[in-house]
């Protein structure tokens, strides 16, 4: 390339001084200097080649050559060493310093004698002749690769790091201690709801009251990183540019100073509102029901936990109320769950407004709840409280089908009172509760030492009633019943007697209701059939006049047993005749659900079996069901027998059933028979049986044979 043709002139001209005398020591200092230097001194002409007419000795390790092979361009020219991209811009800026102020300093490529490329530096300047035209440069040139190398690969780190705060997806920041920000990414104003960054650093001047919901979480943020220098997850609600809260955590370190103190923060934020949603979603779901948001028995377990401990801790007491609401079932069947579903709903939600807000409803289920009452003083300071909850809850409840009059019963174990563990509280608080139901609903008991007593009894009760069939304490005794006008036997009631220890026997109104209750009945009643039936047919076989054995059969083994099949089997086992043995139902029962049994009394009807109706007249027998049901016989409940003699109403009634049966086809029997004056009572109203202690207590089957059968 040919060198532009110009005419240079320099701003000033250097010039060298000397003293003749000392012009050898000089040279040779200069000759030194020049040799020793880190870089090659050089002068060369300006043309195309940059013909070199003097190098100094750094030209062979700045080049790989030597000063005679450049020199006068004998092997090379300085034009090839420079490096083919860099040699426009090279002449282009040493002639733009020379123009302006006769140096120029520029930085570019050689091709190493090696092949290897080099980074140099050179300053020259130019050399005029007293025209002002360029004549030479002299200069020097330093190799600068090393130097060039580590800036080149810091830039390229530089704008690594840049890539990555800009595209980071967790948002970055740097921020001054009085709460500005230095930095932010584009992440971080995303995550705050900013256009940009700098948007976010101009807007957000002030962290603590602008950014935090609870305004003290940058105090606690700035006390961990400087206690101990990072903080990691910290989480915090925030308020976004727009006002909405959302969930952030934040890790971040704080930045010191050689002096120890701290002179920024910088860390990251990770928008965790999501995550929070669902966990506390998850929450809610796992501590709380879902029809009606009260506490579930999860909840419950914990709160009352921590309600003992701190009870415990403060001497209070702390109140556990079982509440179930009376009659729920009769509203769910009989008008459907979804109508169910709206009462327990409102029911919860006057609850939960009667109490406080440190104290907790929960739903167990179905229509049970448990309230923990915090902090109570005594059992008056409850009773108030559960007086104004019977109130709240008896209020007519609107619904679509008409207005409803619901009202509960309430059980109350006071910790330490009544117990010091949850189980225990929980568990005397439902006895108490169960109290409420048996006084008659809407209203509230506590729990008791008394009623302690007798459940601990009624436990012990059905312990022991669960392993009587398996030890043999049921025996049966046997009271017979007369015919009116012959005085003969016509049947024998069969009654249950219970022997667990060699005391007098316990007597069936004891446990019969206990073993219905615990479906005892069952096998109990399953065991009376068989020892009655075998009784009356090893009578029959012992050659006595046969008759009716009557057994009493509860509503449980009706719809807990195939009742039919099990007499079937029965009579089968035994060989008894189904004539000689009749069923004693309580009117009562019967009528409760008098559709399903007319059915079942069909079967037992065509079975050949007899059937009574038991304690006739206490119950609220249908007339239309009275006809349709095979009933044989009526029993008059003894309470009417016992007075009509002097009692009006009684005789009245003992005539009305007596002419009912009558009317019906039916022969009645007069139960609890004592006195001669009951017996011409009976007689004049037509009675057709008998059956009472006049005629003969129940005996043991043997003692019976005897004093009856002969
Ligand atoms: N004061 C008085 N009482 C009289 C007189 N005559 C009979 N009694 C009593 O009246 C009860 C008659 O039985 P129930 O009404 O079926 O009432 C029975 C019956 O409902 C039930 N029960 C007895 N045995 C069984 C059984 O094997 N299965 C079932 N499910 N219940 C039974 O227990 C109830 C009571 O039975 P018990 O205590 O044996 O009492 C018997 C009998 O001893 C009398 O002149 N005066």
């Amino acid at each position: 390339m040919q060198p532009t043709a110009t005419s240079l002139v320099p701003h000033e001209t250097p010039t060298v001084s000397y003293d003749t005398a000392g012009s050898t020591e000089t040279a040779r200092m200069l000759r030194t200097l020049i040799g020793n230097l880190d870089g090659m001194v050089y002068r060369c002409r300006d043309d195309a080649e940059w013909t070199m007419e003097f190098v100094s000795e750094g030209v062979r390790r700045l080049t790989g050559y030597d000063a005679s092979d450049l020199l006068f361009n004998k092997r090379v020219s300085y034009e090839q060493i420079t490096y083919p991209d860099d040699r426009e811009r090279v002449r282009t800026e040493m002639y733009t310093g020379l123009r302006a102020q006769g140096r120029f300093d520029c930085e570019y490529r050689i091709v190493h004698a090696t092949g290897e490329i080099r980074w140099v530096w050179e300053r020259g300047t130019g050399i005029y002749d007293i025209h002002g035209k360029l004549q030479a440069i002299e200069g020097l040139i330093q190799d600068i690769t090393v130097r060039k190398e580590s800036s080149q690969a810091l830039r390229e780190a530089e704008r690594r790091y840049y890539n990555l705060f800009e595209n980071a997806i967790e948002g970055i920041f740097r921020t001054t201690t009085d709460g500005q920000y230095l930095d932010a990414n584009p992440a971080l104003a995303r995550i705050y709801g900013f256009d940009s960054p700098a948007e976010l650093i101009a807007q957000l001047k002030d962290i603590r009251n602008q950014l935090y919901v609870e305004p003290s979480r940058r105090e606690e943020f700035m006390a961990l990183a400087k206690s101990r220098g990072s903080v990691s997850g910290f989480e915090s609600q925030v308020y976004r540019k727009s006002g909405e809260v959302i969930w952030i955590s934040e890790n971040a370190r704080a930045v010191f100073n050689e002096g120890g103190h701290v002179v920024c923060y910088e860390g990251t934020v990770e928008d965790i509102t999501e995550r929070k949603l669902y966990q506390a979603r998850i929450e809610q779901q796992a501590n709380f029901d879902t029809l009606t948001g009260l506490a579930n028995r999860s909840l419950l377990h914990d709160r009352l936990q921590q309600g003992i401990r701190s009870a415990a801790a403060y001497g209070t007491r702390l109140a556990v109320v079982f509440v179930d609401l009376d009659r729920f079932k009769f509203i769910n069947d009989g008008l459907g769950h979804h109508v169910g579903d709206e009462l327990l709903r409102a029911m919860a939600e006057r609850l939960r407004s009667s109490v406080r807000d440190g104290d907790t409803v929960a739903r167990l289920g179905g229509d049970e709840f448990v309230l923990l009452i915090n902090g109570q003083r005594g059992p008056d300071a409850v009773a108030l409280l559960l007086e104004r909850m019977l109130h709240a809850i008896a209020q007519p409840w609107a619904s679509p089908q008409g207005d409803f009059n619901v009202t509960c019963s309430m059980g109350v174990a006071l910790y330490p009172d009544d117990g010091a563990s949850a189980e225990t509280l929980l568990k005397h608080a439902d006895q108490a509760m169960y109290r409420a139901k048996e006084k008659g609903r809407n209203n509230f008991q506590f729990f008791t030492a008394e009623l302690n007593a007798l459940i601990t009894e009624r436990v012990e009760l059905e312990n022991k009633l669960r392993r009587a069939l398996e030890r043999q304490q049921f025996s049966l005794h046997y009271q017979p019943r007369v015919d009116m006008r012959t005085r003969r036997i016509t049947g024998a009631e069969a009654l249950i007697r219970w022997h667990i220890s060699d005391e007098e026997a316990t007597p069936p109104s004891r446990f019969i209701p206990v073993a219905e209750e615990i479906g005892l009945i069952v096998p109990i009643g399953k065991w009376v059939l068989r020892a009655a039936c075998a009784q009356n047919k090893a009578w029959q076989d012992a050659g006595l006049p046969p008759f009716v054995v009557s057994v009493n059969v509860s509503v449980r083994q009706f719809r807990q047993d195939n009742l039919v099949q099990t007499i079937a089997e029965v009579l089968r086992e035994t060989g008894l005749e189904a004539r000689y043995l009749e069923v004693e139902l309580t009117e009562s029962a019967v009528m409760h659900d008098a559709d399903q049994f007319i059915a079942m009394l069909g079967e037992l009807n065509d079975l050949g079996v007899q059937i009574a109706l038991d304690d006739f007249g206490t119950g609220y027998s249908s007339l239309s069901y009275l006809k349709r049901f095979p009933v044989d016989r009526l029993k008059v409940d003894r309470s009417f027998v016992q007075d009509i003699g002097h009692d009006h109403d009684d005789a009245t009634i003992v005539r009305t059933i007596i002419a009912l049966g009558h009317n019906l086809g039916l022969k009645v029997v007069a139960e609890g028979v004592e006195t001669e004056q009951q017996i011409d009572f009976l007689r004049a109203n037509d009675c057709d049986e008998l059956q009472g202690y006049y005629f003969g207590r129940p005996l043991p089957g043997e003692e019976f044979r005897r004093a009856f059968l002969g």
